[in-house]
C-alpha cells in the first residue's frame, strides 16, 4: 500500500482502514485491524490494537463504513459517500468519498468543500437510543470525558464528526459553535459560572451579606441574578453569620428550581457537617411536610394541601408555633407569582417567625404572570404586599448578566420601565412592547419554525398550552425531535430505579453483586450503565456502607437529586414549553412564536405585555420571533385542561398530575396480581410508548390496560379524573361509565415513592407517566 503514513494518529489510522476496506473486499474486523497494525510498527502492540479497533467501532456506528456478509460471516464494507454540515458553517464527508490520505487533517472525518447533503440534525435525530445528560457538565471545545462510565453513544459520535476526537483517550478538540450547539442539543449545564469565575456585583454583594436578622425585598429585573444571590446569601448565613443550615428556610416554585438550588448551595456547603440539614422546598412540599409532621395528611392534591398547612399556622398548634419559631431565616423567591393559596400560606409563615428571623424576598413586578384573573378580590402578589410593608427594606440588583448583545440588554431594561410604570397596561402599551420585543429579535416573523436551522437547540415558547401542542404537532409533522415541557405533569424521576427496586419490601438489602444481578437480568436495558446505577444508589442511601437498603433509597427519593428529575418529555433538541412552565431558566437561542394579538374586552393587557416579557427575556444571545396559530380546544377543570367535541367522541387531554390513583390504591384495587410483573410491564410500556386505554371493572374504576380488556393492568385513572369524564358525557358521576378510554399514550415511567404504613419506611414502586387525548364515545 503506497504512501501510508505511521503516524498512529486517528485520521491516518481511519483512511488505513478505509482504503483497506475498499481495496481488499471481505476482510473481517479482526483481519482489518491486523492489516492496519503492519503499518503502525513504531506503537505498542496492546496499544495499537486499542486504537485501530476503537477508529473501526467508531467509523462503524456513524456508517463510514458498514458490515455485510462475505459466506455467512460479518466482513467491512465500504459505504455510499455522504456530506454533512455542522453547526459552525464546515461540510464533513462521511463513507466513500475518495480523499486521498495525507491532507493533514487530524479529523476522522474530513472537512470537504462542496454542498451538504445532510445536516448534524439529522444525523443526531437519527440516533435511536435515548440521550439524556442533564445534570453533566456542558463540553468545552477542548476537553475530555470526565462523566462516570462510559461516554454516551450519541455524543462520541457528534463529537467525531464535529472535530477531532480520540474514540480511545475520549479527548476531543471541536469549535466553539459547535461545542455550544452540542450543548443544547444534549441538554448540558452550562458551565455554572456563579462557582467558577462570577464575580459578585456590588448590589449581589450587599444583599448576599447583609446582616443575618434583616427582612428585606429585593425586586431586580431578568438575569439580575436573582437565583443566583439567594445561593450566595445562604451561604453567607452559614459561612459569615453561623448560623446553622437546619434554621434556614429557601422556597421556590418549581422542583427543578430547588433540585437546582440544593445542588449549587450542596457543591458550596457540602464539607459541612450539617449541611443537608437545610430546608430548601417549593412550596408545596414545604405544605406536605408541615402537615405531615404534625401527623396530618393531606389528600385532596396540592392546592388543598397549601390550604391545609395554611389552616395549620394560624391554629395555634404549639409544635408547628415552635418549629417554624426556630428558624433564623427565610428566603423566599419568585414572589411576584405568589399570589391566593399559595402567599396566604407565606403570609401564615411570616406571622409566625421569631422578630429575630431574618426574611429575604426576591422576585420582580415586570415579571408577574401568575394570573390576576386567579387573584379574584384578595388582590396582589406577595411581593406587592411586602413592598409596602414598614419592617421590610427594599433592595435592588442592578446589573443584567444574562445578555450578551446590545439589542437584548436595552429591551431587557426599557420594556421593563415601561411595565413598571404602568401595572394597569392598555391595549396601546401591550402592542409598545411587543413592537420592542421584535425590534430586539435577529429574525421575525418565522413561519416554518419547525425547519429553521435555528430552531436546532434553545427554546420554543408559546404563550399558550394550545399553542404548546400546537407548535408540537409541527415539529412532530417535519420529523424534528424536541423535548416537550408540559405544564401541571407528575414529576419525573428516572424509572430504572423503579424498576429495578420497585415492590421490595422496604427493608431489603443489597450488595453491589446481588445489584449487578438485577441490572444484567433487566429487559429492555437501562441507558445508564450498572457502575453508575450503583453510584447514584449508595449516595441516595447515604449510609455510608457499601450495602444499599430500599427503604433508605426511597427516602433519598423524597428530594430527588437533580439528575435524577426531569420535567418534559423526549430526549434531545430543542425544549418546547409555555412562557409560563419556563420562569426563570434562560437559553443562548429562544424562539418565541407569536400569534394574532388578544381581543375583546375582558383581555388584561398588562398580564399579556408581562408574558410576552418573560418569554423574551429567556434569550441570553438570539431571539427570534415566529408565528404560531393554535388549534381550538374546550378547558375544563382546575388544572385546566383541553378537550374537544367529534360527533360521536369527546377528546380529553390525559397525563396532568392526578390523573392516575397512587401505586397503594392501584394495588389495593385488586388488579395487581404480581407487583413486579405489573413493573416491569410499566417499564416496557415506558419504552414501546405504545396506544393503552381505560376499561371499567365491576368496583366502579377505570383500569388502563395494554392491549384489549384483558390485557396486563398499568393503573387505574383517579376518581377526579372519572369525573371529568362523566360531566363531559353529561352524565352523573355515579352513571355507568364508558365501555372503553381509548388512545391514551404512555410517554414513559417515573419512580415513585410509596409511603411506608404506621411508621414503615417508604417503598418503591413505577408509574407510567400518560400523554395525548383520551377518546371518550358519547
Ligand atoms: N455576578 C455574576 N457574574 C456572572 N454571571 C452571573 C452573575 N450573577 C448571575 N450570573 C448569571 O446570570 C444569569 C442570570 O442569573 P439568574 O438566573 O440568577 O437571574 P434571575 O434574576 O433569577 O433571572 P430571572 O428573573 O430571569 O429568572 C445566570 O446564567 C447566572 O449564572
Amino acid at each position: 500500500m503506497p504512501d501510508v503514513p505511521t503516524n498512529g494518529s486517528t485520521s491516518a489510522i481511519a483512511d488505513l482502514v478505509r482504503r483497506i476496506v475498499r481495496a481488499r473486499r471481505g476482510l473481517s474486523r479482526a483481519e482489518v485491524v491486523n492489516w492496519v497494525l503492519q503499518f503502525l510498527d513504531d506503537m505498542d502492540r496492546v496499544d495499537a490494537t486499542a486504537r485501530v479497533a476503537g477508529v473501526i467501532d467508531m467509523l462503524c456506528e456513524l456508517k463510514d463504513i458498514g458490515y455485510g456478509t462475505m459466506r455467512d460471516e460479518p466482513v467491512l464494507v465500504s459505504l455510499p459517500g455522504r456530506r454533512v454540515a455542522l453547526p459552525d458553517g464546515t461540510i464533513v464527508a462521511l463513507g466513500d468519498h475518495g480523499i486521498s490520505v495525507g491532507t493533514g487533517s487530524e479529523k476522522l472525518f474530513p472537512e470537504v468543500t462542496e454542498g451538504a447533503t445532510e445536516s448534524l440534525v439529522e444525523i443526531l435525530a437519527s440516533f435511536d437510543e435515548p440521550v439524556s445528560l442533564i445534570g453533566h457538565q456542558a463540553i468545552e471545545p477542548i476537553g475530555h470525558w470526565t462523566g462516570d462510565g462510559k461516554m454516551p453513544a450519541a455524543l462520541r459520535r457528534a463529537l467525531s464528526l464535529c472535530g477531532t476526537f480520540d474514540p480511545v483517550e475520549q479527548k476531543w478538540s471541536i469549535s466553539e459553535e459547535n461545542a455550544s450547539f452540542l450543548n443544547e442539543w444534549f441538554g448540558l449545564a452550562p458551565l455554572d459560572s456563579s462557582d467558577l469565575d462570577s464575580v459578585p456585583d456590588e448590589t449581589q454583594l450587599r444583599v448576599a451579606k447583609a446582616p443575618a436578622g434583616l427582612r428585606m425585598v429585593v425586586e431586580a429585573g431578568p438575569g439580575s441574578g436573582k437565583t443566583h444571590v439567594a445561593c450566595e446569601r445562604v451561604i453567607s448565613l452559614v459561612e459569615a453569620e453561623g448560623l446553622a443550615p437546619s434554621r434556614i428556610l429557601l422556597l421556590s416554585f418549581t422542583r427543578i428550581a430547588v433540585a437546582e438550588l440544593r445542588e449549587r448551595i450542596g457543591r458550596r456547603l457540602g464539607e459541612l457537617p450539617n449541611a443537608a440539614a437545610l430546608q430548601v422546598r417549593t412550596f408545596d412540599s414545604f405544605a406536605a411536610r408541615l402537615l405531615a409532621n404534625a401527623g396530618l395528611s393531606s389528600s385532596g392534591g396540592h392546592d388543598a394541601g397549601i390550604r391545609a398547612a395554611t389552616r395549620l399556622m394560624r391554629s395555634d398548634n404549639p409544635l408547628v408555633a415552635d418549629a417554624l419559631g426556630q428558624l433564623e431565616h427565610v428566603i423566599i423567591d419568585e414572589a411576584q407569582d405568589l399570589v391566593g393559596d399559595r402567599k396566604e400560606m407565606c403570609e401564615a409563615l411570616l406571622a409566625l417567625l421569631d422578630p429575630a428571623c431574618g426574611v429575604t424576598v426576591f422576585g420582580d413586578f415586570a415579571q408577574s404572570i401568575y394570573g390576576y384573573q386567579r387573584r379574584g378580590t384578595s388582590g396582589s402578589t406577595l411581593l406587592a404586599e411586602i413592598a409596602t410593608r414598614a419592617d421590610f427594606t427594599c433592595d435592588q440588583l442592578v446589573r443584567d448578566h444574562r445578555t450578551r448583545t446590545e439589542a437584548l440588554k436595552e429591551m431587557f431594561s426599557s420594556v421593563r420601565e415601561t411595565l413598571r410604570g404602568d401595572p394597569a397596561g392598555s391595549r396601546e402599551s401591550y402592542f409598545h412592547v411587543r413592537e420592542r420585543i421584535r425590534s430586539a429579535a435577529v429574525e421575525n416573523d418565522i413561519k416554518g419554525f419547525a425547519f429553521h436551522p435555528s430552531t436546532t437547540g434553545g427554546l420554543i415558547l408559546t404563550r399558550s398550552r394550545r399553542g404548546l401542542f400546537t407548535a408540537a404537532e409541527h415539529m412532530r409533522t417535519a420529523g424534528r425531535s424536541f423535548r416537550l415541557r408540559l405544564p401541571d405533569r407528575p414529576p419525573r424521576i428516572e424509572a430504572w430505579i423503579g424498576v429495578l427496586l420497585g415492590g421490595l419490601p422496604a427493608s431489603t438489602r443489597m450488595s453491589q453483586s446481588d445489584f449487578r444481578s438485577l441490572h444484567e437480568g433487566l429487559s429492555p436495558a437501562p441507558w445508564r450503565s450498572v457502575e453508575e446505577c450503583w453510584e447514584i444508589l449508595l449516595d441516595l442511601d447515604a449510609s455510608g456502607r457499601d450495602m444499599i437498603s430500599v427503604g433508605n433509597i426511597a427516602e433519598g427519593l423524597e428530594d430527588p437529586p437533580l439528575e435524577l428529575l426531569s420535567d418534559h418529555e423526549g430526549s434531545s433538541g430543542p425544549l418546547l414549553s409555555t412562557i409560563h412552565a419556563i420562569k426563570g431558566r434562560e437559553a443562548e437561542r429562544v424562539m418565541l412564536l407569536l400569534t394574532r394579538a388578544p381581543y375583546g374586552d375582558r383581555v388584561d393587557w398588562a398580564e399579556e405585555a408581562r408574558t410576552l416579557y418573560v418569554g423574551a427575556t429567556r434569550a441570553s444571545t438570539e431571539l427570534r420571533t415566529g408565528w404560531i396559530s393554535p388549534r381550538k380546544f374546550y378547558k375544563i377543570g382546575d388544572p385546566e385542561r383541553y378537550w374537544a367535541a367529534h360527533p360521536d367522541h369527546r377528546m380529553i387531554e390525559i397525563g396532568l398530575e392526578g390523573d392516575l390513583v397512587d401505586w397503594a390504591e392501584f394495588v389495593r384495587s385488586g388488579h395487581v396480581v404480581n407487583e413486579a410483573e405489573a413493573i416491569s410491564c410499566i417499564w416496557r410500556a415506558s419504552i414501546d410508548e405504545p396506544r393503552v386505554a381505560a376499561y371499567p371493572d365491576t368496583g366502579g374504576r377505570l383500569v388502563l390496560r395494554i392491549g384489549d380488556h384483558d390485557g396486563a393492568a398499568i393503573g387505574c385513572l383517579s376518581h377526579a379524573f372519572i369525573d371529568l369524564i362523566q360531566a363531559l358525557r353529561k352524565v352523573d358521576p355515579d352513571s355507568a361509565l364508558p365501555e372503553v378510554v381509548a388512545g391514551i399514550s404512555v410517554v414513559g415511567a417515573t419512580t415513585v415513592v410509596v409511603p411506608g404504613r404506621s411508621g414503615e419506611a417508604p417503598s418503591l414502586a413505577l408509574m407510567p407517566l400518560l400523554g395525548g387525548f383520551g377518546s371518550i364515545p358519547r
